[in-house]
This record gives structure tokens, sequence and C-alpha cells, in this order.
């Protein structure tokens, strides 16, 4: 059976691995199980197999593959898939070179690649649509299964950085699967962030090994993958996410809400940052617990209205992050994220960096230059955790705050003498293989909050990080019919509002730390959007 290239499904692409098979099951029972369930492609893998045990479970798995239909690729093993006439083969950097094995292999059948950089898609690319049909992009995740990886993870965002480099070089005819440490709790984000920077492309699959065979019930295990698959919405809060535009009547809505609700909200967040974002959160008619003790975070987040801000201006145990991070993304409560400095020093990028492919974030803040960082649209290195306000160019921050709120699939904030506020949450909508069918981050909608310069707001700690505070109160504070657009742009508007105010009753920085809770107290108890001083317009 020789199976046409485009008719391939690569979107549960099963790998195996006999050594960690669960007591009573086998191979062969594994692999049926996960294809009576929804897998649509089976690779042979069994690294320290001998040469006859490995033709012979290859034999096994074809005959079971061709009852179901579903292609069979070897790997490494071209002498054997070639001996057992198997519908492909996939080789990593480091096997067989791919001009050669599709020489060996012929021009029908499926070749795939292991690829984790954008040079190794230009190289497929020069060879043309005659070479590579597919790619696994990975390691994604840190996984045990892959022993010795040669690359450390590069998360959702190395990925897309695969599938730019795909449009790039205009290598259109080929597919993608990502791979390494795949799971029920990542696979809906890695296939709603995976997106090409034009829209146009999202991975057309996923390929996994232990999830399915290491799983005592196979079938249970498949059934679970198939259904997250076709699932083509991640709720990762539970709050309506439509795209409408704020105005100053749904934001008055927000904060009865807000009122009524009285959120929970753990701050994990820097020692400077805690008092006055304690004493911020109570003016917002919220509750304030800073907690950084990794045993009570799935306690804590199970408590309704709970939110999370997540501060990493000095930072707890990485793995007590980890664990909050997990524990509102497993019960789809939402995670304000402030990665202070981002990008400051080597130390400060690389734990922001692995928080931001470790989970799911409601709402990203910071300061223009982490956003620009973000974004990767940063001339100069940061310098300090201070934001290099200067005299941006709003059309820079814009597109900045856009591209941080398509790629990381969330609603981001960026912070200056203008504040920005872009909506990357697509209604949580994914799709494999097409994207976000061409729309790109400059067609998201984008809020501006203005309200002149407020100088001394510099001039105090802690009110970058406060604003944090606020966030994470309004979206924390919604009603499930609530709207995360709203609240988060409620929360910037009141924010600028209230330092504004607070600037004008206030002596010197002293005082105005005081003035600042007051006039959130007031302003937020009073509920008259409709007469704050900052204005509120939309970019597009
Ligand atoms: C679908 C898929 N993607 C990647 C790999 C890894 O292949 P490779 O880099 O050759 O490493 P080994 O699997 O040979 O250890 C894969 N096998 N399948
Ligand atoms: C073969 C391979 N290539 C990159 S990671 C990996 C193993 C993935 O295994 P798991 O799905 O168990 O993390
Ligand atoms: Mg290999």
């Amino acid at each position: 059976m020789v199976f046409a290239k485009n008719d391939v499904d690569y979107s549960l692409y099963l790998v195996t691995d006999s050594t960690m098979l669960p007591p009573g099951t086998t191979l062969c029972s594994q692999v049926e199980a996960g294809l009576k369930n929804g897998v649509t492609l089976v690779q042979i893998r069994e690294k320290d197999t001998e040469t006859r045990d490995f033709v012979e479970e290859a034999l096994e798995v074809q005959k079971i593959c061709k009852k179901y239909k579903v292609p069979l690729i070897i790997n490494d093993r071209i002498d054997v898939a070639m001996a057992i006439d198997a519908d492909g083969v996939h080789v990593g950097q480091s096997d067989m070179p791919i001009p050669m094995v599709r020489r060996l292999l012929g021009p029908s059948k499926i070749l795939g690649w292991s690829v984790g950089k954008p040079s190794e898609v230009e190289t497929l690319a020069k060879w043309g649509p005659d070479m590579v049909d597919y790619i696994g992009v990975g390691t994604l995740f840190p996984t045990l299964t892959k022993k010795n990886p040669k690359k450390s993870p590069m998360g959702p965002q190395g990925a897309i950085a695969v599938l730019d480099a795909l449009e790039e070089f205009k290598a259109i005819w080929c597919r993608t699967v990502g791979i390494g440490g795949l799971h029920p709790d990542n696979i809906q984000r890695v296939i709603c962030q995976c997106v090409s920077s034009n829209g146009k492309r999202s991975l057309d699959g996923i390929s996994l090994v232990s999830d399915i065979m290491a799983a005592p019930d196979a079938c249970a295990a498949t059934k679970r993958l198939r259904g997250l698959l076709d699932g083509s919405k991640y709720q990762f809060v539970d709050c309506k996410l439509n795209e409408t535009f704020p105005t100053t009547a749904s934001i008055q809505s927000v904060i009865s809400q807000v009122s009524s609700n009285r959120p929970l909200v753990q701050h994990i967040t820097n020692k400077v940052h805690q008092n006055f974002g304690a004493n911020v959160t109570l003016a917002l008619g919220s509750s304030p617990i800073m907690s950084e003790i990794e045993s009570e975070v799935s306690e804590l987040a199970r408590i309704p209205n709970a939110s999370l801000l997540l501060n990493t201006g000095s930072v707890a145990p990485i793995e007590t992050l980890k664990a909050a991070i997990n524990a509102y993304n497993e019960v789809n409560r939402p995670i304000t994220f402030d990665p202070v400095g981002y990008s400051a020093t080597e130390t400060r990028l690389c734990l922001n960096n692995t928080l931001l492919t470790y989970g799911q974030f409601t709402c990203i803040k910071g300061n223009c230059s982490e956003i620009l960082s973000l974004a990767k649209l940063n001339k100069d290195k940061m310098k300090g955790v201070d934001a290099n306000s200067g005299n941006m160019d709003i059309n820079l921050l814009v597109r900045a705050t856009q591209i941080v709120a398509f790629q990381y699939r969330t609603i981001a904030v960026c912070t200056g003498e203008f504040d920005c506020v872009a909506n990357g949450i697509f209604d949580g909508k994914y799709k494999l293989s097409s994207g976000t069918a061409g729309i790109t981050a400059e067609d998201l909608p984008c809020m501006i909050i203005e309200d002149g310069p407020i100088p001394i707001m510099g001039d105090i700690t802690a009110s970058g990080c406060s604003l944090g505070s606020t966030i994470a109160c309004f979206i924390g504070g919604l009603n499930s019919t609530g709207n995360l657009f709203d609240a988060v742009v409620g929360a910037v508007l009141l924010y600028k509002s209230a330092g504004k105010l607070a600037s004008t009753r206030c002596q010197g920085s002293g005082s105005f730390h005081v003035q600042l809770i007051d006039a959130l107290y007031q302003l937020f108890h009073e509920n008259k959007p409709e007469s704050w001083s900052a204005s509120l317009k939309k970019f597009n």
C-alpha cells in the first residue's frame, strides 16, 4: 500500500518505545490501542533492539498499521524500512544525510527529519519539495524518553521560530509535528501558541511516546489526546473571551463584579512590592495573600475567584513558581505575569523564558523595555529594571505589545507614559495546520490609555508592580461571563487615573504612596469610569 503524501494525517503521531511498557501490555497491544482510538501515524523507534528483533517487531507493527490503514515510519534504520517496505523513515541531524536516504528510499516514501533551528529549515528548503516531507520540531519540553538530548528544550517560542523559517524560506510543502514532553497539560497551549508570525501555519500535529506507550490504559490515554486535538478551543481561564472593545460601561460592570466577588489574589512577588501590593489589593476590595509556600498553591488556586500574580523581581525558588503556574493552569484560574527586568541579566532572561514556556498566562505586563525585549524588538540591551521610557515611538510599542499578545496567546500590557493593551487570546480558538487563518499580530485589538506624564509615578517603589496587583484583582474578580479584555483595560485605566489624581494631591513621593492607595480606593468604590481623567481609545 502506498500512501499519497498529501493524504498523510500528522495530527496524532505515535512513536513507540518498548522499554516503558506497563505490566500486562506489549508493544503491539499499545500500538493497537492507539490506532483504535485516533492515532494517525506510527513510528517504530527501538533504540536498543538487535536488528533481527527490530525487523520482527516492525513486521508485527506493520500488520496492525495496515489493518487500520495508517502509515508506518521506521526510526533511523533505512535498511529495515527497505527490507519490510515500510511507508517511510525518520532521521535526525546525526543520522544518515537526507539526500542519501531519499536516494535509497525512492520518491514515494515519506521522509521525516528532526529540526530544532531555522538554519536546518533553510537547508531543507534548498533541497526542495522532493526531499523532506515533514519535520519533527523539538525537543519542546524536558523529557526522559530521549536519552542524552543534544539540545535544551526549545519551548513553543522555539517552535514558532521554526514555523517562521518554513514560511520565510517558502518550504510550503513541509508538514510539522511537535515532539518532546507533550502531555495533556501542555498540548492545547502548544497548538494554540505555535503559529507562524504571518498567521498562515501552525503545527500539523503532535508526536509523542510516553503518554501512550507508558499508559496502563492506552485506549483512554489516546482518547484524551484525540479530544484535546479535536477540541479547537483552549479555555485557559473560565471567562468569556470575545473580541469586543472595552468601554467605560463595560469597565463599570467589571468593577461591580470584582466588588461583589472579592477575589483572593495570591502574590508571588519581590520583597519591595509585597507590602504595597497587599494594600493596593485591599483598596480594590480584594483579598491579598503573599504566599510562596509550594505545598499550598493548589489549595489557594481552588478558592473561588483565586488569581495569581507572578512577579519575578526577586524570585521565589523556581520549583515554587512552576508549581504555582501548574496549579492555576490546572483549575483554569488566571495568572498575571510580570517578567521584571526581563532581559537585564542572563539569569533573569533564563528564568523568565523558562516560566514563559512552562504555562499559560492570562496577562503578561511589562514596561516598554521589557515588552520590546519580549517581542525581540529591543535595540539596546536593557539596563536594570527601570523602563527605558524616553520618547518611545507609539507605533513601535503597539507593535511590540501585539507581538507579545500574539506569540503567548495572552493579553499583553505595555506600560509607560501611555499604556497599550493588546488582546491575543483569539477567544481561545486553535486549529491544526492553518494557524490563525492569516490573522497576524498587527490585526489584534489594541487599546491606548493616556493621561499625560505622571513623573512622580517613577519616584516610588513598586508602582509598576502594583499595576500587576490591580490587573490580578480585576481578572480574578470576573464572573464566568466576564470579559478578560475589559478587565485588563479597566485595571490599566483605573490605575493611570488614580496615579494622576494622587499626583495632584501629594506633597512628595512619601505622600504619593498614600495618596495613590486613597485614589485607587476612592475611584474603585465610586465606580464611575466615565469621570476618570485617563483617556481610552482604540489604536486600530
Ligand atoms: C517525529 C519525530 N521527531 C523527532 C524524532 C527524533 O529523531 P532523532 O533526532 O533522529 O532522534 P532519535 O529518535 O533517533 O533518538 C523522532 N524520532 N520522531
Ligand atoms: C524521539 C524524541 N525526539 C525528540 S524528544 C523525543 C522523545 C519524546 O518522548 P515523550 O513523548 O515521551 O516525551
Ligand atoms: Mg535518529
